[in-house]
């Protein structure tokens, strides 16, 4: 390492997602005669387009996979480097790259994204879904299968189990309620129903009523059926390395191989036991399936409700691992619960001169009481535009706040062809018992949830086309007491907007 040539940048940027390129665009724009190095596996970078504001703290943005020539000549100060970062000494401010070349910096920012977090390493028929090859796969698979099995109560088995066709599906949720991190069980009960055919729906009756939620008995299960014209045809393909994003199933087919079209057999409050092959059936001493299904599918799953089933393969859409492995070996970074590198409210970890944003890092502040993270785009887009900011105030000795976008959590996003906003403690995060739900439903229409405590709105569930999101984001924020309005809040023929100007 000592004998390698080393090229020196101001500002190192490694990763090309959305957290490392809006940096780079941050810190481009605001020290335009700095020189920047942008280090990135892909061989594409993401860049956000149509940038839209739609509220103090919620934003709406397209994604785009762009040549990074595109950026270079956006911003005559930057380099891009197409290679891996094997290695980072930070105690000589350097990294080093699979290539073997050795870059130095003065201020460095590590935004190497996350990885599936499988539930087993080494099992071909266990796939997971973070890039445009892992998506690729999942087509390509799925296009000569029967049935699958989903394993993961997050975005990606939401996301998967609606668009999903032409083959069975068996989603085993750990939850008692699907869609457990972005919603609560009385929203998963408007969802399900989307799950079944699609019929017109008859005259919507709209209801007002405290918050009830029916929940299913451990080990049950539900099934339904769904019939789909529509069919999306398939775009180009795009660089592996970044996540996904917003819409990434929009266009590839997701479709198996048999006629049927939306099939889903939802299994409630277990987990995988075990994963095996029909080989190592057939060779196990305590058999556990019928004898007839043995051999018929190339893996099968054993749960811990009992229940096993063999299907083509298995996804796991169990969450994310924070990409830290080469930065650590020889650095004392502090790093959190979740294998994040840990950050401050200035997005620097615990070593000097380096910071860090989006999926890699853990967001340790103290958080404001209304924020939470979570791995996502708007988080990964913000936190690299923040970092880009401290970066430059530091090293030109200006002071900087903690942003505000830090200050309301916000998530605009779309479920079962659903808009889906979420603010603020919206699943009541945190809050212990001492908090009150106000619900508004209206079967296959909207469903509304607000979450009050001490009298304010401190969150809420939107889903459907409400129209109240400003409203209720600018509630939130000015915390009003709102003990006065009692259920009038969620009158459906009171003009809120109007109520509160
Ligand atoms: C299927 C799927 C659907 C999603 N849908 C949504 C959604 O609808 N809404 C939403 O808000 N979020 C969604 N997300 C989450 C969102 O995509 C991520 O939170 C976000 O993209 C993270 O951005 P990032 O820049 O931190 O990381 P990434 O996008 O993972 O980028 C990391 C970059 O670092 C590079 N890299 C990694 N290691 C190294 C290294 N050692 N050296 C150099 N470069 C390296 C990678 O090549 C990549 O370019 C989805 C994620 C997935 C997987
Ligand atoms: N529309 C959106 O906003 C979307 C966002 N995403 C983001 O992409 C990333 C990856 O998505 P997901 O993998 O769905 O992660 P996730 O974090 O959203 O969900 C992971 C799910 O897996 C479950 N789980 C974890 N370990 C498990 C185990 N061993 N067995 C069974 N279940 C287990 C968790 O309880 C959780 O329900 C996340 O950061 C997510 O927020 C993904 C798709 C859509």
């Amino acid at each position: 390492m000592a004998d390698k040539k080393e090229k020196r940048f101001r500002f190192v940027i490694v990763g090309g997602g959305i957290a490392g390129v809006t940096c780079v665009e941050q810190l481009s724009s605001q020290i335009p005669s700095t020189d920047v190095a942008l280090i990135t596996a892909s061989p594409h970078i993401k860049a956000v387009t149509n940038y839209k504001q739609v509220s103090k703290t919620l934003e709406e943005f397209d994604v785009e996979e762009r040549p990074s020539s595109v950026l270079e000549e956006k911003f005559p100060n930057l380099t891009v480097i197409h290679s891996a970062v094997k290695s980072l000494h930070t105690q000589s401010h350097s990294v080093e790259t699979a290539d073997g070349r050795v870059f130095g910096y003065e201020k460095l920012c590590i935004c190497s994204g996350g990885r599936p977090k499988l539930l087993t390493q080494d099992n071909p028929y266990v796939l997971g879904i973070r890039d445009t090859d892992s998506a690729q796969e999942f087509q390509k698979r799925l296009s000569k299968a029967k049935r699958i099995v989903v394993v993961g109560n997050g975005g990606i088995a939401l996301e998967l189990v609606y668009e999903v066709e032409g083959c069975e599906v068996i989603w085993a949720v750990k939850d008692k309620a699907i869609g457990n991190t972005f919603f609560d069980a009385g929203a998963a009960q408007f969802l399900i129903p989307t799950l079944v055919a699609d019929k017109p729906e008859s005259a919507a009756l709209c209801k007002r009523t405290r918050y009830t939620t029916e929940e299913p008995a451990p080990g049950a299960s539900q099934s339904f059926t769904a019939d789909r014209n529509s069919r999306r045809h398939g775009s180009g393909p795009t660089e592996a390395g970044s996540a996904l994003g917003p819409d990434w199933h929009e266009g590839i087919v997701l479709r198996g191989t048999e006629q049927v079209s939306r099939r889903v057999l939802l299994e409630y409050q277990c987990e995988v036991k075990k994963i095996f092959t029909s080989e190592e059936l057939l060779n196990s001493p305590q058999q556990t399936l019928r004898l007839e299904n043995v051999g018929s599918w190339p893996v099968y799953i054993q749960l811990t409700n009992g229940k096993t089933f063999g299907c083509d393969f298995v996804v796991s859409a169990t969450g994310v691992v924070p990409n830290t492995e080469p930065f650590l070996n020889g650095n004392n970074f502090a790093l959190a619960d979740d294998g994040g590198l840990h950050v401050d409210d200035h997005m620097m970890t615990s070593e000097a001169d380096v910071y860090a944003a989006g999926d890699v890092c853990t967001a340790c502040w103290e958080h404001s009481p209304l924020w939470q993270q979570m791995r996502l785009w708007t988080q990964a887009r913000q936190m690299g535009w923040y970092a880009g900011r401290c970066m430059a105030a530091h090293v030109l000795s200006e002071p900087i706040e903690l942003d505000f976008c830090f200050e309301l959590f916000s998530h605009i996003t779309k479920f079962f062809n659903y808009k889906v906003v979420l603010l603020g403690k919206f699943n009541g995060q945190g809050l212990g018992p001492d908090h009150e739900l106000l619900l508004r439903c209206t079967k296959g229409q909207e469903y509304v949830k607000v979450v009050l405590s001490g009298g304010r709105m401190v969150g809420a569930v939107l889903i459907g086309e409400t129209d109240l999101e400003e409203t209720f984001e600018n509630l939130i924020l000015n915390k009003m007491d709102l003990t006065p309005y009692g259920e009038e809040l969620l009158n459906p023929d009171i003009d809120i907007e109007d109520y509160f100007d």
